[in-house]
């Protein structure tokens, strides 16, 4: 019988009422101690089916790193169970590193002197990847992430693009069916955002790869996402449709209009509400899940628009918002801080 067999395709990453509690030391004194549980993870339940790509958001601190972590077999959970293609990450995690990939924007998983190719033929070596598989794979991925002219060069000298693609590209050569990416994005410029995206999307709708997103740049959520999860404070406290969370958070989006003159405030109704004037450019604020194309239709028709642009909510701010706005009590970021570390008698405290 075939693995996958056993495997769910409804739940292909199961997670069921996880915790991650770390013990952390700290000094209070010469020669005192105090042990602090800080609960990152509090009892979070989600699934992801197979071929599904979900974003993991969330505030810095909030327990994002510490989830993909546990889901990679790098932290064992100290609570709840936890399933990624059937297998047990923690207990399986050589088996699992087969059928996962990884990419984190802030690190590199290739060999720094090294160029480029020899990362991929170690990998080769290391994944014992069959050499047809790997050959077609290589072929494929170096055409479809541009990197032909980079295979010869030391890692060290690629640009952060290139870096990342180079990443992308480490983290897909054995096939994987689930990919992991921590802040795909972070710190590439607008053109290479845009060839990451593309090639995610493609890779998503051509090989069924089941990604799990995890950035602050909610253009990559709303580009590639139509899933978003949103974890603050250890817990899961939005599972839903991205336009969903706008909606939640009543954010909103900001278009930038230059006008042909300067002019008053423009009157568009209940559209949009003009933030900020200076000389011929225009703020207008307007609800993020709404389309800005009937907006601008009425303006273009009113006013002599020269130009226009439009500016996104960024994820912290849009999570902050749905947080307060819920008006939960629990929810309030301050008493969680407290309930989420608490102080146990330390052995050998003094
Ligand atoms: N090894 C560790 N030991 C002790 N505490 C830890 C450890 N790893 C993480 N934490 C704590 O757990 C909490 C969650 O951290 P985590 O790195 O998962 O957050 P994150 O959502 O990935 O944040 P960021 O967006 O900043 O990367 C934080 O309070 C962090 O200080």
């Amino acid at each position: 019988m075939s693995e996958g067999a056993t495997v769910s395709e409804s739940a292909f990453i199961e997670v069921d009422r996880v915790e991650k509690v770390f013990d952390v030391r700290r000094r209070t004194g010469f020669l005192r101690r105090e042990l602090r549980r800080v609960r990152a993870v509090d009892s979070i339940s989600f699934t992801v089916a197979r071929g599904e790509m979900v974003g993991y958001i969330g505030p810095n601190g909030a327990g994002k790193s510490t989830t993909i972590k546990m889901l990679t077999g790098i932290l064992t959970p100290s609570g709840g169970r936890l399933r990624v293609a059937g297998i047990d990450p923690s207990r399986e995690r050589t088996r699992l590193a087969h059928r996962i990939g990884v990419v984190f924007g802030q690190r590199t998983t290739l060999w720094w002197d090294l160029p480029l190719i020899d990362s991929y033929r170690l990998m080769h070596r290391m994944y014992r990847i069959p050499d047809g598989r790997y050959r077609e794979n290589l072929d494929r991925l170096v055409e479809l992430l541009d990197l032909s002219a980079l295979l010869e060069v030391p890692v060290r000298q690629l640009s952060l693009g290139q870096r990342m693609r180079g990443d992308i590209a480490a983290a897909l050569l054995h096939d994987p069916e689930v990919l992991y990416l921590d802040e795909p994005t972070i710190g590439l410029d607008v053109v290479s955002k845009g060839r990451v995206r593309e090639f995610l999307r493609e890779l998503n709708t051509e090989r069924g790869t089941t990604v799990l997103l995890t950035t602050h740049d909610l253009q990559d959520i709303e580009q590639l996402c139509s899933r978003v999860m949103v974890i603050d404070h250890g817990r899961l406290v939005y599972d839903g449709a991205l336009a969903g969370l706008h909606e939640a958070g009543e954010s909103e989006r900001t278009l930038v209009v230059d006008l042909a003159r300067e002019l008053p405030p423009v009157d568009v109704g209940e559209a949009a509400r003009v933030v900020k004037v200076d000389g011929p450019r225009q703020w207008l604020a307007f609800p993020a899940a709404a389309s800005a194309a009937p907006l601008v239709a009425r303006i273009a028709a009113e006013y002599p628009l020269v130009d226009l642009s439009v500016r996104e909510p960024d994820i912290e701010a849009v999570i902050a918002k749905m947080l307060y706005s819920t008006g939960d009590a629990p929810q309030v970021p301050s008493d969680r801080e407290a309930s989420r570390e608490t102080v146990v008698p330390a052995p050998g405290n003094s």
